[in-house]
């Protein structure tokens, strides 16, 4: 067992009174664990309390295993902290299927258990060719980056770390050990069913890598910190790069400016795209997969400036010209606006943005640009109408001859889709279309800078917080 001790010599973790939670189910795997982490403890000065959760799969059986390990624990004056909990139950109740509940309910109690007793690490007896079988499983299913790096050694959980000092040996090795030290371990027989995809795996994969290579389990642990190595560098890169062309906003959103996102090398947007959806789903779903990744990346690079494309658990990715939004909202149902805008006013509008009316000189600060609208009151019917488009819209555009339709100033304009129907337009009372703020406007506004009174309407995109008159 000198790999677990070199564990240990290579981290330099346990530090004098540290505090070592170890999971406990009474198979060989975590009983070998715990007799060498006792064995350990006498060398170090560091607490060991072991913990074992009854799921209660197996009524009797179940129950024969807990006070397995609380007898074992006793007997060599261990520390140990056990639980019962009605997993099947808990299963019914959150829709889960039973190993995902167990596992959320086992983690749970680990949590309390190193609440408890101020842990500092929760080792697990995970080995060799549990990795090898992880690292298989998650391939074939279609997982990506880190993710196939399959189980760390090391990683940070609730207050302290998770251990698993044994990935470098195998299953065999760990039988071997509990026979040499007469261990008696329990055998849980769902370990054997055909219907687990884990199971499959273990009984008609890893024979055959064994086969071709016995210490294939050394292979897969360090292509597994390999895959760590390279993909801390290269997420961290990404998180540079994407900073540059991803807007977070609200945690149910992100926007994607899509053309400098496409000079990126592909390595690097496939990871991007990871990232934008780690930040999205508080929990990735295991259906997310790497055709995912490539449909999105697919998406992106097409030249049809919009499409959109179903991710699981309710996330949408809507692309409209250079931009791609990620959401949850599924399309809102946007209802038709309508609102009257008299100077002196200010308005919000559903879109978040605001439109303000007053009567004044002509703005030194304005700049002939498509936020501002001004024209003299003999030229308009008050109240203006500020409204959400209607089919046949028609501007009759500044600068321009003849009319044009309020959808191709859209098309033109490259707004997004999503944007349209709740972009304002603005109308005189007498019905004619003044302004698409912030896109275009009419020849209405046709001016010439005078002293006399003016009403200026001005658009914001974001709404000014506070301070409205209305
Ligand atoms: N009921 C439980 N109570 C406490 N710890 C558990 C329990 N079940 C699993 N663990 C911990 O999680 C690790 C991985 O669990 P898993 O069920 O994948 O392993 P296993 O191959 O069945 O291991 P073992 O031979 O120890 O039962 C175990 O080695 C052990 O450390």
């Amino acid at each position: 067992m000198d790999q677990f001790y070199r564990f240990f010599k290579r981290n330099s973790l346990i530090k004098d009174g540290s505090t070592i939670v170890v999971g406990v189910s009474g198979g060989p795997d975590s009983l070998a664990l715990l007799h060498l982490l006792s064995a350990l403890k006498k060398k170090g000065s560091f607490r060991l309390v072991a913990a074992h959760l009854d799921h209660m799969f197996r009524g009797k059986q179940s129950e024969n295993e807990k006070k397995f390990v609380q007898k074992y624990c006793q007997d060599r004056n261990i520390e140990v902290e056990t639980a019962q909990v009605d997993v099947s139950q808990f299963a019914k109740e959150k829709k889960l299927s039973s190993q995902v509940a167990a596992r959320e309910c086992r983690y749970q109690f680990f949590k309390e258990i190193m609440d408890h007793y101020q842990g500092d690490f929760l080792a697990l007896g995970h080995h060799g060719d549990d990795q090898i079988e992880t690292i298989l499983m998650r391939f074939v299913r279609g997982a990506a980056g880190r993710a196939l790096a399959g189980m760390e050694e090391i990683r940070p959980f609730h207050t302290g770390y998770i251990i698993r000092p044994l990935l470098r040996v195998t299953k065999d090795d760990l039988l071997n050990y509990c026979n040499q030290h007469n261990l008696n371990p329990r055998f849980d027989p769902s370990n054997e069913k055909d219907d687990y995809t884990r199971n499959r795996f273990r009984k008609y994969v890893l024979p055959f890598l064994k086969e071709e290579n016995p210490k294939v389990h050394e292979r897969f642990q360090l292509f597994s910190e390999n895959v760590l190595e390279d993909e801390a560098f290269l997420q961290e890169l990404s998180m540079e790069k994407m900073n540059k062309v991803w807007n977070r906003k609200k945690d149910k959103e992100s926007e994607l400016e899509i053309k400098p996102f496409l000079k990126l090398p592909l390595s690097l947007q496939r990871r991007g795209i990871q990232l934008i959806l780690n930040y999205l789903y508080k929990r990735v779903p295991s259906s997310l997969t790497s055709i995912h990744i490539e449909s999105l990346l697919h998406l992106l690079s097409q030249k049809h400036p919009s499409g959109s494309l179903d991710l699981p658990n309710g996330l949408k990715a809507v692309k409209s010209y250079d931009n791609c939004l990620f959401t949850f909202a599924h399309k809102k149902e946007i209802e038709p606006y309508e609102l009257e805008l008299n100077p002196p006013k200010r308005i919000v509008l559903p879109n978040g943005a605001e439109i303000s009316a007053h009567k004044g000189p002509f703005p030194k600060e304005y700049v002939n640009g498509n936020n501002f609208f001004i024209v003299k009151e003999e030229r308009v019917t008050l109240p203006f109408i500020v409204r959400s488009r209607k089919s046949g819209d028609k501007l009759k555009v500044k600068g321009m001859n003849g009319t044009k339709k309020v959808k191709d100033i859209f098309i033109d304009e490259k707004t997004p889709l999503y944007e349209r129907d709740e972009w304002p337009v603005v109308l005189d009372s007498s019905g004619q279309i003044l302004w698409l703020p912030g896109l275009k406007k009419s020849s209405i506004e046709d001016f010439n800078v005078t002293n006399e009174e003016y009403i200026v309407l001005q658009y914001k995109k974001q709404a000014v917080v506070g301070g409205y008159s209305e």
